[in-house]
C-alpha cells in the first residue's frame, strides 16, 4: 500500500477518524503511516537528526499544512532526497475538514498531559500526538546522540507588524540557542518571543519533556485551503529542504531579528473581560504607559511602559484562557546565547 497520489494531506482529510497503519518504500527510505495525520519517514542513510514538523494543530491554519504536504510529496516522488528522520503531523484533521480552529477545545492548550482534564476529539488527539512524538524520538539506536528538533507551524488570526515570528518556549536557565535562532533568521523569521512561563502548548511539550529544540512558528495570516500564497514561505521552504536533504541548519545573522520578552499572559478572568483595542489591531501593536488595555468586573490591565505591545489578542474564548500576551522589545545584546 502507498499514499494515494503521494498526497498525505488528501489521505488524512479523507480518513479524519482513523485509518489502518501501513508502511511503504520511497526513493530515499521507508515510510510509516502510523495513524491519521501521523507520517514517519525513515531515511536509508544513518542520521543524527530527528525532525518533527507539525502543522494544522489549529484546523483552519492551512498555509503551513499545504507547504509541508508539498515537501512530503517531493520526498515521496524523489525530488527531495531525505537524509534526516522526519515525523510529519497534521494536527487536527477533523477541524481542518470544517475549516475551524478546533472542535471542542483548543488543541494547543492540551499538551504535557493537560488533555487528561478534558473530553472530546482534541483531548484524544493531544494524547495521540504526544505518543507519536515520544515514540519517534525514542525509536532510535543512537538516542543519546540524536539532535531533536520540532517546528510547530501556525498562522495567526490577525495581521502582524512582524509577519513571521516564533514563540521560544520558556527556558529556565535563560540561555537561548544561537544555532536555532540563526536557522530561524535564515528561514525568514523576523521576531522572537521569549516565553516567561511553562505552558501546555505542543512546542513547550517537546522542549520540556523530550529536550527538543522546539518552537511555535507563526508564518502569517490564516487563509482557506487553496487561498495561500506559498511563495510567502520561500525562505522557510529553502531552509527546510536543506535540512531534509543535507541535515544542515541554514544560518543567518541575528542582527535584523526583533527580540521580545514576554511580560504577562492576559487571562480572560470573567465573561465581562474586554480588550480596549480595535478589532483589526495587529500583533505587536505598541501602547503608551498607563493605557488601560484590558478590563473586566474582576480586574484591569494597565500598560507598564511605553512600547509594550500585544500579541495574539483574542477574547473569543472560554473564561480562564489566554486572551493575549504582553511583550516588550529587548536588544540582542541583552540575550544570553549559548
Ligand atoms: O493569532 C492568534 O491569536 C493565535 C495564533 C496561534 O495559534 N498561536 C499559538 C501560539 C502558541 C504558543 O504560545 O507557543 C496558540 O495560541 O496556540
Ligand atoms: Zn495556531
Amino acid at each position: 500500500m502507498t499514499i494515494l497520489n503521494n498526497d498525505f494531506l488528501a489521505v488524512t482529510l479523507a480518513n479524519q477518524d482513523g485509518l489502518t497503519p501501513f508502511q511503504f518504500v520511497f526513493p530515499s527510505g521507508t515510510g510509516f503511516v502510523e495513524n491519521t495525520g501521523v507520517l514517519r519517514l525513515e531515511p536509508t542513510q544513518e542520521t543524527s537528526i530527528s525532525l518533527v514538523l507539525s502543522v494544522g494543530i489549529h484546523g483552519n491554519e492551512t498555509g503551513p499544512i499545504e507547504l509541508v504536504n508539498q515537501l512530503v510529496t517531493s520526498i515521496l516522488e524523489g525530488r527531495v532526497s531525505l537524509s534526516v528522520r522526519l515525523l510529519v503531523l497534521i494536527g487536527n484533521p477533523v477541524a481542518a475538514n470544517q475549516a475551524i480552529r478546533f472542535c471542542d477545545v483548543n488543541l494547543n492548550r492540551l499538551f504535557s498531559g493537560a488533555w487528561q482534564n478534558y473530553d472530546g476529539f482534541e483531548a484524544q488527539r493531544a494524547q495521540c500526538l504526544e505518543k507519536a512524538v515520544g515514540d519517534f524520538y525514542s525509536m532510535v539506536n543512537n538516542e543519546t546522540t540524536q539532535t531533536r528538533l520540532h517546528y510547530d507551524l501556525h498562522t495567526a488570526i490577525r495581521g502582524s507588524m512582524h509577519e513571521k515570528f516564533v514563540v521560544y518556549p520558556f527556558v529556565e536557565d535563560g540561555i537561548y540557542n544561537h544555532q536555532q535562532l540563526a536557522f530561524l533568521a535564515a528561514s525568514g523569521i523576523e521576531a522572537v518571543l521569549l516565553s516567561h512561563q511553562s505552558t501546555t502548548t505542543f512546542s513547550y511539550y517537546s522542549y520540556a519533556v523530550h529536550g527538543a529544540h522546539a518552537f511555535t512558528v507563526e508564518l502569517g495570516k490564516v487563509h482557506h485551503f487553496g487561498e495561500n500564497d506559498l511563495s510567502a514561505f520561500a525562505d522557510l521552504e529553502k531552509s527546510l529542504v536543506l535540512l531534509l536533504e543535507e541535515g544542515t541548519l541554514a544560518q543567518a545573522s541575528l542582527s535584523d531579528i526583533h527580540i521580545f520578552t514576554v511580560l504577562d499572559s492576559l487571562i480572560k478572568d470573567d465573561e465581562s473581560y474586554e480588550l480596549s483595542i480595535e478589532s483589526d489591531v495587529k500583533n505587536f501593536t505598541q501602547f503608551e504607559q498607563g493605557y488601560r488595555l484590558a478590563y473586566s468586573e474582576k480586574s484591569e490591565y494597565i500598560v507598564q511602559k511605553t512600547g509594550d505591545a500585544i500579541v495574539f489578542p483574542n477574547t473569543n474564548l472560554p473564561v480562564g484562557q489566554r486572551a493575549g500576551l504582553m511583550v516588550r522589545p529587548i536588544s540582542l545584546e541583552e540575550l544570553q546565547l549559548d
